[in-house]
């Protein structure tokens, strides 16, 4: 191993290397990679985690993986494989997620260093957070496709990950969803959402059924469309959908009407939505065998590539349903199916049922291959990319051991060379952390912009401070008067849960202390009303208090990356003005020394091998909610910053 050869390493880093202990974070397309060079540089005291199990479509770039681990865990497995190269290493491996309270500020404090290999925003923020706390530093990276990205996070030195607003989730107004679809994403996402309201976990914002509180519909809504149906909501949940569709036996026939004729025709009664709009045209399952078209394709090249009739849509629904209603049948009481692009059926039947609906609304009708792409929200997996990116990480590792973290300047990698000939884009300084960043600043707090008339106090908990905070157990109280609104203690709060924020005086003007003690956070955040207008999400957060004031206060435009991520003032854009060459730039025009340890342990920028496309099947499996979520609106440009 490289640091047990004298000459190699220079002495001091050698010993470093040997005696660091390195958590490694995710074992997946770049974990394994990391864990290879760690272990190949002599590193001896390793810990890695991951969630997942080995998936047969993992194998063809997480090289540690073989045909017989398919189905084991990726950590265990990485840890035996990585032994095989050098036994005297001491690897642990957690099969687990990184997020549970297992691993607190304590755990993390054992670390000289942390190496990201995640493939979600979830994981990763609540990683940084925990370095920041624990002050261990972080080095996070990430592909998407041929792009990638090494940064270094430090406490108080650099930028922390949530120092710049990542691009916003791309997700889709309920009523457009459920009333007014216009592209085949929204017939995707509608029956994605239908999948779980059948079979899987089922949540109330995923309803599929028409949305009579749509503000657009206006005040016909009540009067001519069976508003006796509709709940106070507004939604038309005569009876929960998986109620209703296990009484009729999950009949098919009696599951398309209900969703493709009677739901449609409600929708049509509502007749505001359609004065600008192509109304939809309903249909009914008697009405499609005189269609007389072919049987669904059974050839997969065929399935995955043709776009399918409405009639071998209606066929590939029919016998989805019965698939997935005999596995749901075979879970033990109360639990569910998790939606997962792999496995057929699942894929299946949102594909059917996407296209039926994007049929019914006269947006054009996708293959299943696109469909499933979208569904996935897939960037292809580049096994080089992945290769060089783990090398840039173990590089930069060797410099925050020997404490030099001003080397250790962000890094990009790009599909082809910039202007200056650069696949390799090294930032020119260090990006400072964000003042006004509601993570690492000394004070963190938010304004938090929310319909207090309407928003519940667990949609507070659950939406805003655990999905949209990335919290894990907030406590909540009101500032000044101590009131506590949420605990962490299971059931202490429950009373709350349905309450309006108002109705606990969380009004305009309110400050709100919020406390995690899992991640060791606190935020303040004070409470803006709104009243959100039609397809506006009902609550906003801004970061800094001052992007609320009048626009004439506005500061200067900030600069932004092409995801959308602006970064602070004083953020450095990618070097202008580097070194001709296609390797990283050590500082401005500065190149590594022959014979140092950078030069030795660097990726060559020219001598990529052969890409490796990623095949249409090799997401993660579903389990991985809020990781599909991430993926989605990410672009392909040049100047990606973020991550897969
Ligand atoms: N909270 C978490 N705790 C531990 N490991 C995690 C967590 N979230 C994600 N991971 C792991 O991070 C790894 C990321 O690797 P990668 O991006 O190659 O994903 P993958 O699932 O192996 O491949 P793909 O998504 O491209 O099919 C995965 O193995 C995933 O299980
Ligand atoms: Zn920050």
């Amino acid at each position: 191993m490289a640091a047990q050869i004298a000459g190699v390493f220079e002495p001091s880093l050698q010993e470093k290397i040997s005696n660091s202990k390195i958590l490694v974070v995710g074992a997946g397309g770049i974990g394994c990679e990391i864990l290879k060079n760690l272990v190949l540089s002599g590193f001896q005291d390793i810990e890695i985690i991951d969630l997942d199990t080995i998936d047969v479509s993992n194998l063809n770039r997480q090289f540690l993986f073989h045909k017989e681990h398919v189905g084991k865990s990726k950590a265990n497995v990485a840890r035996e494989s990585a032994l095989s190269f050098n036994p005297n290493v001491k690897i642990k491996a957690y099969h687990d997620s990184i997020t549970t309270t297992n691993y607190g500020v304590s755990f993390f404090q054992q670390f000289q260093l942390v190496l990201n290999a995640l493939d979600n925003r979830a994981a990763r923020n609540h990683v940084n957070r925990l370095c920041l706390t624990a002050d261990v530093p972080l080095i996070e990276s990430g592909t998407a496709g041929y792009n990638g990205q090494v940064e270094l996070i430090k406490r108080g030195q650099t930028q922390c990950y949530e120092c710049t607003p990542k691009a916003a989730q791309k997700s889709f107004p309920g009523c457009t969803i459920r009333n007014t679809p216009s592209e085949p994403i929204h017939c995707i996402v509608w029956a994605k959402h239908l999948f779980n309201q059948l079979f899987g976990e089922s949540n109330e914002d995923e309803d599929v059924s028409p949305d009579t509180a749509d503000p657009e519909a206006g005040a016909e809504a009540g009067e001519s469309a069976l508003a006796a149906d509709a709940n106070e909501k507004g939604n038309v949940d005569r009876v929960n959908t998986r109620t209703w569709a296990a009484q009729c036996g999950y009949d098919p026939e009696k599951i398309f009407n209900k969703l493709f004729y009677d739901d449609i025709n409600y929708l049509l009664s509502m007749s505001n939505l359609w004065k600008s709009r192509t109304p939809p045209n309903p249909a009914k399952w008697d009405a499609l065998e005189e269609d007389g078209e072919a049987a669904a394709p059974t050839d997969t090249v065929l399935r995955d590539q043709k776009v399918l009739s409405l009639t071998e849509s209606a066929k590939v629904f029919g016998d989805a349903i019965g698939a997935l209603k005999d596995a749901f049948g075979k879970l033990p009481d109360g639990d569910h199916l998790v939606w997962d692009k792999d496995d057929k059926y699942a894929m299946d039947f949102v594909a059917a049922c996407a296209n039926i609906r994007a049929q019914i609304f006269n947006i054009p009708r996708k293959s299943r291959f696109e469909i499933k792409s979208m569904a996935g929200n897939i960037i292809p997996a580049i096994a080089t990319t992945n290769a060089i990116t783990a090398g840039v990480v173990v590089m930069h590792a060797f410099r925050v051991l020997k404490g030099e973290f001003e080397k250790c300047k962000s890094v990009y990698m790009r599909l082809r060379p910039n202007a200056r000939n650069q696949l390799f884009v090294p930032d020119r300084a260090l990006n400072p952390p964000n003042p006004k960043c509601y993570v690492c600043a000394a004070k963190p707090e938010v304004t938090l912009k929310v319909d207090t008339k309407n928003v519940t106090v667990k949609e507070l908990r659950d939406d805003i401070l655990i999905k949209a905070l990335n919290m894990i157990g907030p406590d909540v109280t009101i500032d000044g008067k101590g009131t506590i609104v949420i605990s962490s203690e299971e059931g202490e709060t429950d009373c709350n849960n349905d309450k309006k924020l108002e109705e606990l005086q969380i009004v305009d003007g309110c400050i709100l202390k919020v406390d995690d003690f899992v991640q060791n956070y606190e935020l303040t955040v004070t409470i803006v009303h709104k009243d959100p207008a039609r397809d506006e999400p009902s609550f906003d957060i801004v970061a800094d208090p001052e992007s609320l004031k009048p626009k004439e206060d506005e500061p200067e435009a900030q600069p932004s990356t092409s995801n959308g991520n602006s970064k602070p003032s004083t953020s450095t854009a990618p070097a202008a003005d580097d070194d001709d060459d296609m390797c990283i730039v050590e500082e401005d025009g500065e190149k590594p020394a022959a014979g140092s340890d950078e030069a030795e342990a660097g990726p060559s920028g020219s001598s990529s091998g052969p890409e490796k496309r990623k095949n249409d099947d090799t997401e993660g499996p579903s389990t991985k909610k809020a990781r599909v979520e991430e993926k989605a609106g990410e672009d392909d440009d040049d100047d990606l910053i973020v991550i897969n």
